[in-house]
């Protein structure tokens, strides 16, 4: 996703009210003690003023004493308990922004999966959403109790005295205006050391995923230099984002000292004139004092927001990937359901718009029940076929119907509910074994899935297991051999019951044993299930009740094997060659 991408949309604050929406009662609630702690502050001069009179005057100073004594005891309470509500505010904020962007982030369309990288989309949930507790607090607080705290203590000032207030404020305008120049860099370079970030996040992600190839490969120097690059480029835009903010920070603190300095020569002209006594200028030269702290916060507020701003920008890209609809989890099918026909009418299919067509309009029928075998050379579109049937992908043209109903007009989560799935690279998650097993029907009983072990042959690994079923797979199921995460995989989808089951051949992996083994089971699944299964072994395909013959997202042949062999010349050669050349 490129910087680009962020110009467009609506703005970044919108999308920070609506995570700060829910928490509202609280953020007022945390300004309001904010603010309780700005006014105990502004009192403090009033009360000195009344101390310094009650001196000059031979009066008691107990009560003045007092009275401040408690202003400042009650100024600590107040400032301890506001910033704990706010801080805890921003953390909910922080989990709002976390929740409903990784909700987001489960139900991408595969087409906005394969044009970003997970670990720049993990940066986003992790990273990115973290810079929003400060946005919260400091910024949106800051500004507002800041704010009014500044508007009180200019108010105060007038009061005391308008003209000082009016040398006050000449010099705090100059400085704004030099503070509306330094902010706009501390945006861009948030940016794009969150974008930095990101990046490292995808290198990361990259490395890790196939460490032992990049070992294999030698290429850790490589990878490395890719790493630090990624990491040197957000410490250099962080430095420049953090130079230009301490130099509104500075600016802010140079402002308030000119206008201390002016104040003080200014007033200790108008006491010598007799314009105003002493006690006036001591708590006018308080409110100076006084009047740093909102400042700081404002400035605070408006150059941190400069990050937030950055963060919520990369948040709202990520929200703006096309999504599919939210779904309530469909049940699986009862035992004893119809198996599913399948059918492709004159499919159109390209994976993008600016990638070439991968079908070019594909009939097949597919009745209940039965074994179809797809077979073809290499880059046919076979296993594309599959990723329509799940609607991961929709056709440019043409229909795609399941029981004679197109896809589109399906529930996608009972569309899916009614599929088992099992990829050609049998992808295994981290956990144990059962985690994996149970991924696709969570509620399947002991029994259910003591048989689907039993038939998909994992028995003999389960009993061989430390912890059996509940031992640690590892990440992508490394610690099981390649077999195993193939039969892993397809006593998963077994284990949903389904009506159609797709079966992505693996073209290696599996001993004869247990090949022959899985062929008899998938022959018996069969009997009660629609079975599509890409193929890359002859032995599958002899089995098939019927072969569907694709050549470059065509499809040539349909038939029995005994049919095709001499009906078709591309099947008698992949035939004879037990698919192993052309099946790759
Ligand atoms: N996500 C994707 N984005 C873009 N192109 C893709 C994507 N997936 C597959 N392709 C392209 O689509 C074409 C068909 O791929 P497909 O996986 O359907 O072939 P196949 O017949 O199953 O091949 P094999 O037998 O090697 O598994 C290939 O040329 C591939 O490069």
């Amino acid at each position: 996703m490129s910087t680009a991408e962020t110009e467009t949309g609506p703005p970044a604050w919108r999308l920070l009210l609506t995570y700060v929406r829910p928490h509202r009662r609280t953020l007022l609630a945390g300004a309001l003690l904010s603010l309780a702690t700005g006014a105990t502050g502004l009192m403090l001069p009033l009360v000195a003023r009344e101390l310094i009179d009650d001196l000059s005057h031979d009066r008691t100073i107990a009560g003045a004493l007092l009275a401040m004594s408690g202003l400042v005891v009650a100024n600590a309470a107040l400032g301890g308990l506001g910033s704990y509500v706010l801080r805890r505010t921003a953390e909910s904020v922080v989990l709002g922004a976390r929740r409903s962007l990784s909700s987001y982030l489960l139900r991408l369309r595969i087409t906005a999966v394969d044009r970003t990288e997970p670990g720049d989309l993990m940066a986003r949930i992790t990273s990115d959403t973290t810079l929003l507790r400060e946005v919260t607090t400091d910024s949106l607080v800051g500004l507002g109790t800041g704010g009014l705290t500044l508007v009180a203590t200019l108010v105060m000032m007038g009061l005391v005295d308008p003209v000082l207030l009016g040398v006050t404020l000449a010099v705090v305008l100059g400085a704004g205006a030099v503070l509306g120049l330094i902010v706009p860099p501390i945006n861009r370079a948030s940016r794009q050391a969150q974008d930095a970030v990101g990046v490292m996040g995808a290198a990361l992600e990259r490395i890790l995923g196939a460490l032992r190839t990049v070992k294999a490969s030698g290429a850790e120097p490589r990878e490395e230099r890719a790493l630090h690059a990624a990491a040197e480029e957000s410490w250099r835009q962080s430095v420049r984002a953090a130079k230009w903010s301490a130099a509104a920070g500075n600016t802010a603190g140079l402002a308030m000292q000119i206008a201390f300095i002016t104040v003080l020569a200014v007033g200790g002209a108008r006491v010598a004139t007799e314009a105003i006594d002493v006690g006036t200028l001591v708590a006018f030269l308080l409110f100076v004092f006084y009047l740093m702290s909102p400042i700081q916060q404002v400035v605070g507020a408006v150059t941190q927001y400069q990050t937030g701003k950055a963060a919520l920008a990369r948040i709202q890209d990520a929200l703006r990937l096309p999504a599919e609809p939210p779904v309530r989890p469909a049940p699986l099918p009862s035992p004893g359901a119809e198996p599913a026909a399948v059918a492709f009418q004159d499919v159109r299919f390209r994976y993008a718009d600016d990638l070439p067509y991968i079908h070019h309009g594909v009939t097949f029928d597919v009745p209940a029940r039965g074994m179809t075998a797809f077979v073809g050379p290499s880059g046919a579109g076979k296993t594309t076929v599959f990723s329509l049937v799940e609607r991961f992908y929709d056709p440019g043209s043409g229909e795609i119907t399941l029981d004679g109903r197109n896809l589109a007009d399906w529930e996608l989560a009972s569309l899916r509910a009614a599929i088992g799935y099992v990829e050609q690279d049998a992808p295994v998650l981290s956990g144990s074994l059962r985690d994996n097993l149970l991924l696709g029907n969570p509620e399947a009983d002991d029994g259910a899935l003591a048989a689907v072990v039993k038939t998909t042959r994992l028995d003999g690994l389960v009993a061989r297991l430390p912890n059996g079923l509940d031992t640690l797979v590892g990440h992508r199921g490394t610690r099981l051999s390649g077999g195993e995460r193939q039969r892993v995989a397809i006593a998963r989808a077994l284990l949903r019951r389904p009506r159609l089951l797709l079966l992505d051949e693996a073209t290696s992996q599996l001993d004869a044993v247990n090949e022959a083994a899985l062929r008899d089971t998938v022959a018996d699944v069969a009997r009660t299930t629609t079975v599509l299964v890409v193929a890359h072994r002859l032995s599958t395909v002899t089995m098939a009740d019927r072969i569907v013959v694709m050549d470059a997202g065509r499809v040539r042949a349909v038939g029995t094997h005994r049919e095709l062999v001499t009906a078709d010349p591309l099947y008698a050669e992949l035939a004879a060659t037990q698919f192993l050349a052309a099946g790759g």
